[in-house]
């Protein structure tokens, strides 16, 4: 399967693929990979994702081989952001998620960390934060070495137009949240307006 790779100085690579086929049947391979080092090395898998076509592109990992090979049991779903609609709106991403993955592989649902939508953004960011603080605290998910920032096995963005990732877009104030891992938008730039994302990693 051809595709290029681009290498920066030991900070990653930028694998560009011909096809979105090529794509989606390289990211599941990539994704069950970490998945098995993962679990190897901690025990769990911690994956965060996020929304956009992304999620779609992750449904190879509902056939074989990796429906057989993949320890469904050790993941632990987390999302980088979440718009602040029901759970089965077409705008969340929790319900993206389900629809093409986790009602067709067999996880623990009290390892799909989903977000609670029935209260404020503000609150939702909070406990969202809260719920991962004490996943941090159980060793669950990882910690930073240089931080105490979370460190998750892998985190799953799709990117916008603007250069969007999650919910932190271009000049918007959560850019410079420097405390809290989890913040809250009201005024997003595309809708629904109402947000949690994840901050920028501070160290
Ligand atoms: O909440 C959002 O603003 C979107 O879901 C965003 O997170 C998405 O990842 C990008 O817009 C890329 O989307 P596409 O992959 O569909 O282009």
């Amino acid at each position: 399967m051809a595709f290029s790779r681009i290498s920066h100085k030991g900070r990653g690579e930028v694998r560009i693929y011909e096809s979105t086929h090529d794509l989606s049947t390289n990211l599941a391979e990539y994704i069950a990979e970490i998945s098995e080092a993962s679990v190897k090395e901690r025990g769990v898998f911690c994956v965060a994702l996020s929304g956009g076509s992304l999620i779609s592109m992750m449904s190879k990992l509902r056939d074989t081989p990796y429906s057989r090979t993949v320890d469904w049991a050790r993941w632990h779903i987390f999302w980088t952001d979440e718009r602040l609609v029901s759970k089965s709106h077409s705008d969340s991403n929790y319900k993206l998620a389900k629809d093409v993955l986790f009602s067709k592989i067999p996880v623990y649902p009290s390892y799909i960390h989903s977000i609670n939508v029935t209260v404020s953004a503000e609150e939702a960011a909070n406990r969202y934060e809260y719920a991962i603080r004490q996943l941090v605290r159980k060793g669950t998910v990882g910690a930073s070495r240089i931080s105490d920032c979370p460190k998750f096995d892998l985190i799953l963005l799709g990117m916008g137009p603007d250069g969007h990732v999650a919910s932190l877009f271009p000049l918007h104030r959560a850019l410079n949240e420097k405390n809290e891992w989890v913040t809250f938008l009201t005024d997003s730039p595309d809708p629904p307006s109402q947000r949690i994302t994840f901050t920028l990693p501070s160290g």
